[in-house]
């Protein structure tokens, strides 16, 4: 039986932290794509030559598609991650990478559509629920087989911050994050809670409102202290559960970006459009969105992040409609 294959587009620092992260868990092979000669293909060798001491048996290899005709190598992958495009600087939000990101969004869409249209497809570059869309629209792919990522990376930062304030586990801190991955990006707290303790129990009420500031601005943190590049470790396993989710039909519920349609629009106010909410992924892709009670407060939270994902994704369509250039 052939190997499971899982695809990198991009070996810049978060596509080659998460090509080491998914050969330690050894779950398929994995073909690295870069446009840069030679780095895709060194970063697999350089993983590979690893492999004795981590124990991993799956072959890894990587291709320049500087020259067209190495995407051919995308051929039956199960999951295609995108990591290719340009990351922030100090002093620039995500947003801002928009019109930088998608011309290459167009083009990786179009070899996706070209040699591997049966994959599923974790979008990660920034801003990653547009960039969703805008590999959607490339690609033609049925949009439940495209997640992007945002809650899975958030929600991280989110527990991390919380099991540090109480002092306990991370392990038993169940909290999480939806909405766009951007500056509005909404850190759930009802929700929250430390092995079934609502978190509102235990924390008050000012450090609560930190703690989400503080996941909020979570990228930028790393971004102000990194000043040349941004996160690269908790976004590459924040990946790699995702696609190791896909790859072994865990049906694992994390919040991603997923394109709401049907009743799922209607509740949360957001229409033909990805947007982080959660999710179980399996080996379909997006299996089950779950449609969240809001209070007031929530409310009006959500309703300020799906604005600017809206206002964003509008960006995308003059883009593909040819009325604004990347
Ligand atoms: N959604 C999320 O939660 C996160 C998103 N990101 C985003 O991921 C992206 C990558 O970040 P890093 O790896 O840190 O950046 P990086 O600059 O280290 O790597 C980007 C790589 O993409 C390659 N590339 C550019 N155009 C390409 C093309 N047309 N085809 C193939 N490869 C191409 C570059 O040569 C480079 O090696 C950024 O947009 C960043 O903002 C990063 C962390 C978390
Ligand atoms: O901050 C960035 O630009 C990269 C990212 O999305 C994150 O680390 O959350």
């Amino acid at each position: 039986m052939a190997n499971k294959k899982i695809s990198i587009i991009g070996a810049g620092a978060v596509g080659a932290s998460v090509a080491q992260v998914l050969a330690i868990k050894d779950v398929a092979d994995i073909y690295i794509f870069d446009i840069v000669d030679g780095l895709a293909a060194g970063k697999a060798l350089d993983i590979q030559e690893g492999a004795p001491h981590w124990g991993f048996d799956y072959k890894l290899r990587g291709f320049c598609t500087a020259d067209e005709k190495e995407y051919e190598n995308l051929k039956g992958s199960d999951v295609i991650v995108v990591t290719a495009g340009l990351a922030r600087k100090p002093g620039m939000s995500r947003d801002d990478l928009l019109l930088k990101n998608i011309g290459i969004m167009k083009d990786v869409g179009e070899k996706i559509k070209k040699y591997s249209p049966e994959s599923i497809i974790v979008a990660v570059t920034n801003p990653a629920d547009i960039m969703a869309y805008a590999l959607q629209k490339a690609s033609g792919i049925e949009p439940s087989r495209i997640l992007g990522l945002g809650g899975s990376l958030d929600s991280a930062r989110f527990r991390t911050f919380l099991a540090e304030a109480l002092d306990v586990s991370v392990e038993d801190v169940n909290a999480f994050v939806i909405g766009g991955h951007g500056d509005d990006m909404v850190p759930f707290i009802r929700y929250s809670s430390v092995s079934g303790i609502p978190i509102e129990h235990l924390l008050p009420k000012e450090k609560i409102d930190e703690i989400i500031k503080r996941t909020r601005f979570g990228g930028g943190e790393i971004l102000n202290l990194y000043k040349t590049g941004t996160a690269f470790y908790a976004p590459s396993i924040s990946i790699a559960v995702m696609v190791e989710s896909i790859i072994k039909n865990k049906k694992r519920v994390i919040p991603c970006a997923a394109y709401l349609t049907g009743n799922h629009a209607k509740h949360y106010g957001i229409e033909n459009m990805f947007i982080g909410v959660p999710i179980k992924i399996g080996a379909s892709g997006v299996e089950e969105i779950y449609d969240l009670q809001f209070n007031e407060e929530d409310k009006a939270a959500w309703e300020k992040s799906v604005e600017s994902v809206k206002k964003n994704s509008k960006l995308a369509d003059d883009y593909f409609s040819g009325k604004i250039k990347s």
